[in-house]
């Protein structure tokens, strides 16, 4: 139990309300299984960007120490909503005796592949570390975070990030400006499903931030002859500071750098994943975008997105996806949205933890 930071005087306490919190979506750019661990969890690398699709939180802080979700989640009863469950674990690793009022406007697609729950998660704890006066920093609450999903410390770290390990060994990445066509396909992929699946290939070859497109700096000597540079990153966020992905090359990963390796396991067992992604595909085709994007599938599903280098691009794939849904019943059986999004530069609270 971290005990490190007293629990804050009432008068000392902020206002007890506190509106439009952001929670937003992230997306995997490639997510490569490289091993497993003993305990079964399984060793990735993967680049999150996190997105302007967000859900929107509201918390009333009360004095008896309950703690509630005011809002119904469909498919998400409170019991085991992350929300609860993040509040629950900052209390107990504070001592914080005060409880809270949680309301939820849910826009990212549960289960999507998009961290939906994860980054609520993060928010509360974010959130009720101001509105607690609890005070603890960014490593203290990364580390009550993991807990609570291997997605989650990324959305406390606040900055998109190359990760390792299970998600928590995170360094940040700058990527360049990009929009994102999300589509969700008509099903439900539990993520414990996908990895625990036999034929899921756990062995890809590790990949190193130089490996990224666009990583290598190129700088003149005085003597004026072009030198290459390997890319210079940040201290991992494991070793408490969070990085400032300022200053570092910029990434660009349109076109099809790396690949997702829940994807087969995925296409083969849910139908309607591979069915959205044929028509995404085509769709894309038609649209008359960059020739190098593709359509790739987020987390363990089932949304796919394609990254466009502009947003008119992204608004055309849209349009071309949805003429396609009006005319083929099978097109609009297989996808239920599809959403256009801009990638952040950074989580919208990445300045709420010291
Ligand atoms: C697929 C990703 O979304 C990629 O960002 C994440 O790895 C999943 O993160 P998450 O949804 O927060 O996952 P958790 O709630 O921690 O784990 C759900 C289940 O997925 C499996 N799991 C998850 C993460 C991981 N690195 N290896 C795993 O094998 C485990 O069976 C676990 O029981
Ligand atoms: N606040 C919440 N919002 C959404 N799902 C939640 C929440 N709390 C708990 N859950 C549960 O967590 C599961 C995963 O939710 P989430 O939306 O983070 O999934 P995901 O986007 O597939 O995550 P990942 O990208 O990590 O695979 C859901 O299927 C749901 O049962």
């Amino acid at each position: 139990m971290s005990q490190s930071t007293p629990p804050a005087a009432a008068d000392a306490l902020p206002p007890p309300i506190l509106r439009d919190v952001p929670a937003p979506a992230k997306i995997n750019l490639f997510l490569h299984v490289v091993g497993r661990r003993a305990d079964g969890y399984h060793l990735l690398q993967t680049v999150f960007r996190f997105v302007g699709l967000a859900d929107t939180l509201h918390f009333r802080r009360r004095d008896d120490g309950v703690i509630r979700r005011v809002t119904p989640i469909p498919g998400v009863p409170e019991a085991t909503c992350l929300t609860v469950n993040a509040a629950l674990a900052l209390r107990r690793a504070t001592g914080c005796r005060l409880g809270v009022d949680i309301e939820v406007e849910k826009r990212i697609p549960a289960g999507g592949g998009l961290g939906g729950g994860s980054s609520d998660a993060a928010s509360v704890l974010l959130a009720l570390n101001r509105l607690w006066g609890t005070g603890l920093g960014r490593a203290e609450l990364q580390r009550i975070a993991l807990p609570l999903g291997a997605d989650v410390p990324v959305f406390v770290f606040g900055q998109n990030a190359f990760a390792e390990g299970v998600g928590e060994a995170l360094r940040a990445v700058r990527l360049a400006p990009q929009w994102y066509v999300v589509i969700q396909p008509n099903a439900h992929v539990p993520t414990e499903a996908a990895f625990r699946a036999q034929e899921l290939t756990r062995d890809t070859n590790p990949v190193k931030i130089s490996d990224f497109p666009g990583s290598v700096a190129r700088h003149s000597s005085a003597a004026g002859e072009e030198k290459v540079q390997d890319n210079v990153v940040g201290p991992r966020a494991s070793d408490g500071a969070a990085t400032q992905a300022l200053g570092l090359p910029e990434y660009s990963f349109l076109g099809s750098f790396g690949k997702n390796d829940l994807e087969p396991v995925v296409f083969s067992r849910f139908p309607m994943v591979a069915l959205a992604r044929l028509v995404a595909t085509q769709a894309l085709r038609r649209s008359g975008g960059d020739t190098r994007s593709t359509v790739r599938m987020s987390g363990s599903g089932a949304c796919l997105f394609v990254e466009c280098a502009s947003e008119a691009q992204a608004l055309a794939l849209e349009a071309e996806i949805a003429a396609t849904m009006r005319q083929s019943n099978s097109a609009k059986d297989a996808i239920r949205a599809v959403t256009v999004c801009q990638g952040l530069d950074g989580h919208p609270l990445q300045h709420w933890a010291a």
